[in-house]
């Protein structure tokens, strides 16, 4: 689906690289980006999303060089990103005409694009609150407005940064089952996210980046299981599997129910 070459990125013409060399291929295993604050994980998405240009290096998204898409909605039509902060993303009156912005930007038609608003809107649970302002939601409400956005657009690729931050256990479940969804559609979902526990149980590939770089990359049980590398990109494991691992359980543990199975 998508496929990076010798990517790489600084912020000032000639500074020091941000991204350096990055080699990956992605297919529709749902895909969790982790490592150290810095290590250039929003910086890859953006490029991945054609918000940044490469230094040097090629993104292919279907066989389609990143580079040779030129409008706005053309790139809008293949990559849906959440960003971190709702407020970047917010910007219309009401909840409706938010969510719909996406599809309509793609050309979607009105009826078709009020279609998808409302049923992403269902999905998130704010279907109840299509005329309310944006602004006046709780701060996980507008994070799951953002990814209702996203996920309107019906893109094959959605990247999610830091999903999980500012949600309880409830808002937490309901990305849970959104990610879920978005992968039983065949889709390639991507996050970016500190939350291990999260990943351990949602993500079937890990990648870590250290210092612009790819540390480690591969199924999530595998990626978790190599403590010394994590401790160099100064990531952990989730706590279950560094308790198994001290308990001296032969195989690296992801979930609690995985845990009592073994025990
Ligand atoms: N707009 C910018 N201009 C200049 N430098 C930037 C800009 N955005 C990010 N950087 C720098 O690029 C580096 C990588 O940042 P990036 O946000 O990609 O890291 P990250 O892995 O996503 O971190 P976090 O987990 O904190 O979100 C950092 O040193 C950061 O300070």
């Amino acid at each position: 689906m998508i496929k990076v070459s010798n990517l790489s990125f600084s912020y000032k013409k000639g500074g020091a690289p941000v991204l350096a060399g990055i080699n990956l291929e992605f297919d529709q295993r749902s895909t969790a980006i982790i490592g150290q604050n810095g290590a250039g994980k929003t910086t890859f998405v953006k490029l991945l999303k054609g918000l940044l240009k490469p230094d040097n290096g090629d993104i292919l998204i279907h066989n389609v060089n990143v580079k040779m898409k030129t409008t706005a909605a053309e790139m809008a039509g293949t990559i849906g990103l959440v960003f971190q902060n709702p407020n970047d993303q917010i910007f219309k009156r009401t909840v409706l005409e938010e969510v719909m912005f996406g599809p309509l930007n793609i050309n979607m038609g009105k009826i078709i694009a009020e279609r998808q608003a409302i049923q992403a809107l269902k999905m998130v649970e704010l279907d109840d609150k299509l005329e309310m302002n944006p602004h006046d939601l709780s701060l996980s409400e507008k994070k799951l407005l953002c990814i209702a956005s996203v996920v309107a657009m019906d893109t094959d690729i959605i990247i999610l940064d830091e999903p999980t931050i500012a949600q309880d256990i409830h808002g937490k479940e309901k990305i849970r089952e959104i990610i879920q969804a978005l992968k039983d559609k065949h889709k390639l979902v991507m996050t970016i996210i500190h939350d291990m526990d999260f990943v351990a149980e949602n993500f079937e590939r890990t990648i870590v980046f250290n210092e612009g770089k790819v540390l480690l990359d591969g199924d999530t049980r595998y990626v978790f299981s190599q403590k010394d590398i994590l401790r160099e990109a100064k990531v952990e494991a989730p706590g279950i599997t560094q308790l198994a691992e001290k308990l001296g359980f032969k195989q690296t543990i992801l979930t609690v129910e995985e845990f009592i199975q073994m025990k």
